[in-house]
Parts: structure tokens; sequence; C-alpha cells
């Protein structure tokens, strides 16, 4: 393995070595290879970002949000150039298909410019008051210092989904990407000033999340958290984060479940729930987690999806043929067995896949074989716990009050899907299914004009779409009265 890059901070502009001396080793989930170093940033750094980026939001604030918008589609533009070289690097650090990684740079860049698009619909309000010669005025206004953390998954277009609506809102950004996968996202920095977005609007950390993400969810400077990830380290944040009181925007954990009713159209539902598990190697936050079919539907239907499942071609990810890449490091694959195991001592059956692949291109990598469980109960652990992974528990259910029991039975309330072509039934799953993003007749994937949005452990105040720019912005309040 030659030299490797070693990625710097980006502070104010800058790219500087970290002080502690320490690096990150960035790993190939395909191969095991270190593919790239960062730095081992230290808490007094993500002080000194969150300073570069309060001095530059002073000035930024002040251009026009059109002003602001432009940075952003030069922004994108660059994005979409670089996209071969941002997509290898993604694949390299994460494992995901290039053609997937392809897609998400094209998505970072759209994220990016969605919001831009907004800048001219930063509207606030003027309201008659009680009063004799007085108006009110409500303002929208930046937040100030947005800390943007991020998960594996999804890295480059997390940050994108983030730095976008935060930039044109106003606000500047310290982005501290997973320490699994930030090197895509370090990219950004050279990119922001190639378009001359100003030194400190941006900065990129990196170091672990319990010190310098910690460092920056505690500072009085920040004034908005937006987080993608775990739910126990968003809960870890928000409470981190309740001391200044600072405003915590949370995209958490998931365990969407998949339901078929007997009236589905089968081939649809099939092809949906096999991308909606496997692609992306089951890493997606909205992913089919757990898979409810109609009795009178379930034999075909089982026989049609467990065929498509046979074919998934797993391997290299940087060719186009595969079809499901590795699990991104060694304790997720870790996660996966322990999961199967505990699901198998609880009864269930492997229908299909359940181990590590055999083959010499798999002694090295994370590598999980998409897997089905049949004989699974509401009970099993599998049914609740998130894999964030191709694994899949399929059960049996006979009338709507009990699939929807079953559906709801769960502390995440992100994501659901549900085939059926009945109106009464799809009007009834609306109101009784808990959950903030409910996909009728197709697979999962949001839109930027939606609303991403958890219930329960899921998450906290949405992300996306009008409601989504809203959090980055803040309301000022004038009562205004002439005299004469
Ligand atoms: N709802 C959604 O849209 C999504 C949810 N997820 C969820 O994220 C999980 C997988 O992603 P993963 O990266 O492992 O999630 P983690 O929760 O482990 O990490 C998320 C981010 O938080 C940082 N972090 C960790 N501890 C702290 C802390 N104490 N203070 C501040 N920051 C901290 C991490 O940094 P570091 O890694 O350097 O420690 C990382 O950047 C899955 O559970 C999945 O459900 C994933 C994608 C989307
Ligand atoms: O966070 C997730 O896993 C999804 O929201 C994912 O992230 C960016 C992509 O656009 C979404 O599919």
């Amino acid at each position: 393995m030659g030299q490797v890059k070693e990625y710097q901070l980006f502070i104010n502009g800058e790219w500087k070595t970290s002080t502690s001396g320490e690096t990150i080793d960035i790993i190939s989930p395909s191969t095991e290879e270190v593919v790239a170093k960062v730095q081992n940033g230290t808490p007094e750094e993500a002080i000194e970002a969150l300073k570069a980026a309060e001095a530059a939001q002073k000035e930024w604030k002040k251009l026009p949000a059109r002003t602001r918008a432009d940075y952003m589609f030069a922004l994108a533009d660059e994005i979409d150039a670089n996209n071969e070289r941002l997509a290898v690097l993604l694949t390299k650090e994460q494992g995901k298909l290039l053609k997937v990684a392809r897609f998400e740079v094209q998505v970072t860049a759209s994220f990016i410019r969605y919001a831009a698009e907004g800048a001219r619909r930063i509207e606030g309000d003027i309201i008659p008051s009680d009063n004799p010669n007085e108006q009110i005025w409500i303002q929208k206004i930046p937040k100030g210092v947005v800390v943007a953390i991020t998960a594996w998954n999804f890295p480059l277009a997390l940050a994108g989904r983030k730095l976008g609506p935060a930039l044109v809102a106003g606000n500047s950004i310290v982005i501290k990407p997973t320490s699994e996968t930030p090197i895509a996202t370090l990219e950004l920095g050279d990119l922001a000033n190639k378009v001359g977005i100003p030194k400190g609007v941006i900065n990129i950390l990196t170091g672990p999340g319990r010190a310098m993400g910690n460092a920056l969810v505690e500072s009085p400077i920040t004034k908005m958290i937006t987080m993608t990830g775990s739910t126990p380290v968003g809960q870890s944040i928000a409470r981190a984060a309740a001391d200044n009181l600072t405003h915590v925007q949370l995209e958490l954990g998931g365990k969407a479940p998949f339901i078929a009713f007997a009236d589905a159209d089968i081939d649809a539902a099939v092809e949906s729930a096999l991308h909606s598990r496997f692609d992306n190697c089951g890493q997606v936050c909205t992913c089919n987690e757990r898979m409810y079919i109609h009795e009178d539907i379930y034999d075909v239907f089982m026989e049609k999806f467990l065929a498509k499942v046979a074919e998934i071609k797993v391997g290299d990810p940087m060719l186009e043929e595969t079809d499901m890449g590795p699990k991104v490091n060694a304790s997720e694959l870790k996660h996966m067995e322990h999961l199967v195991e505990v699901s198998v001592k609880e009864g269930a059956t492997i229908a299909a896949g359940g181990k590590k692949p055999e083959g010499k291109e798999f002694e090295k990598g994370y590598w999980f074989e998409p897997t089905v469980l049949t004989n699974v109960s509401q009970d099993m652990t599998i049914v609740h716990e998130e894999s964030f992974g191709p694994i899949l528990p399929v059960l049996k259910f006979k009338t709507f009050d009990e699939v929807i029991g079953y559906a709801n039975d769960c502390e995440y309330g992100l994501a659901a899907m549900v085939f059926t072509n009945d109106m009464n039934t799809i009007m009834k799953c609306n109101d009784e299914l808990e959950y903030g993003e409910i996909y009728i007749n197709r697979g999962h994937g949001e839109q930027h004009q939606g609303f991403h949005n958890g219930y329960k452990l899921s998450g906290s105040g949405g992300e996306d779409g009008k409601y989504g720019f809203e959090q980055y912005l803040e309301k000022k309040t004038f009562y205004i009265k002439h005299t004469v």
C-alpha cells in the first residue's frame, strides 16, 4: 500500500495539523487497508473552530440571502464537477457501491441547491397590533454558529443536507463528520475555498465524538446542533446541550415496518421490499427493518422475494455488476452475527444468508450475506432492535388491527412502508401508524421538499423542506409605535 493522504483540520479557511500529534486511520471496509489518515483533533481545536465560525458569521449574515445562495450554487457546481473523485473516496471509506456513491455526490449538490433556491423565501410577518398607531413585525434571523455532526452511512450527503440550509439562512457552520468516514466531507474545504466562501464560514473537524464532538456541543458559542446518528448518541448530545439550552435537531435510529396487505401489487412490493432492505448494505435510516406479509399472499410473496434475494451479488463495491458491498466496520459486522445468533436461539429460521460469505475475495473486509429470517414472532429481539444492516425478519399477519399493533409496537417512529390499493386501508394507516414518514405503494427514499421527521426515539425537530429550513432560523419580534 503506497503512502496514504493525511488530511488536516479545516479551520478558518486554512488546513492545520492537530496539536495532538495523533492521527486516525481510515480503513477500507472492503480490504481492511488504510486508505487515509485524519487528525485526531482536540477539544481546544473545537473551540478554535467555533470562534472562527462566530467571527465569520457576523459578516456572512449581513450578505443578502441571494448572495449567500450564489456561493451555495457555486459550491454545488464544484461538487458536481468532482463527482467521480468524491464518489471513489466514499467507496474507499464507507464501502458503498461506486454507482451509489456517485448518486450520493449528486444528492449532496442537490441538497445544497434546494436550500439555495429558498433564499428569497425567508419571510417574516407584519401583524396589526391591538394598540393604535402600532405594528408588530416578526423577522426571521439566523441562529449564529451551527454545529453539524454526521453519521457514516451517507457522510457527504448528510453534510450537504445540513450546510446548505445553515449557510443560506445566514449561519456559519462547524462540521464534525464521524471518524469512520470523514474524507469525502473534508474535501468540501478546498471546494469552499475555490468558490470563495469567506474564511470561517465553513469549518470541518475530525476527532472522536465523545471528546471533539462533546466540546462542540457543550460550548455556549454553539447556537444550534444538527446531528444524524444513533439514538444513544443523540440522547447524550441533547443532555450535553441542555446547560446552554442550545437548539438540538436530531435524526436518529429507526426500525421501519414494511406491510403488504392481501390486495398488494406483489411484484411491486417484492421489488420495493428488496431494495428498501439491501441497498447500501441495509445502512439507511429508513430501511425495511421488519416485514409483515398478509397470510393470503405470504407463500407467493416469499417465493418471489427469496428468489430475488438469492440473485443479490455481494462483492467489490467498485464493480458495476456488484449489488451489495460490505458493512462499514468490524463492530457492525459483529452486530450482524450477534443478531442472527440471538434470533436463531429465540426460534427464528434462516431462510437466506446468515453469515459471512465464503471465498477468497471475502477473507478481508466486513462482508455479510443478505439475510432473511422466518418463523419470527413479534416478541423477538430482531423485531425491535435496529440492525442497520442486511438482515430482514418476516412475519405473517391476518387483520388490520393486528399488523398496526405490531408496527406501532416500537420505540422508534421514523418511517413505514405500506402496500395496498384500498383507499380505506391507506387512510386508516395514515391515521394510525405512529411514524413521521409513511411510504404508500413504494419503497423508502425521501425527497428534499418533504420533511424527514422521526417520532419517539427516532429524533426531534426534523430535517429537509420548508420545515427543516425553519430550524436554522430564529425569530425576532418588534412592536413599532409611531408617536405623531
Ligand atoms: N435518522 C437518520 O436519518 C439516520 C440515522 N442513523 C443512525 O446512526 C447510526 C449509525 O451511524 P453512526 O455514525 O454509527 O452513529 P453514532 O451515533 O455512533 O455517531 C454519530 C455521530 O456522532 C458523533 N458522536 C459520538 N458520540 C458523541 C458525543 N458524545 N458528542 C457528540 N458527538 C458524538 C460521532 O462521532 P465519532 O464517530 O467520531 O465518534 C458521529 O459523528 C445508526 O443507529 C442509524 O440508525 C444513521 C443515518 C441516518
Ligand atoms: O439518513 C439516511 O440514512 C437517509 O436519510 C439518507 O441520507 C441521505 C440520503 O439522501 C438518504 O437516503
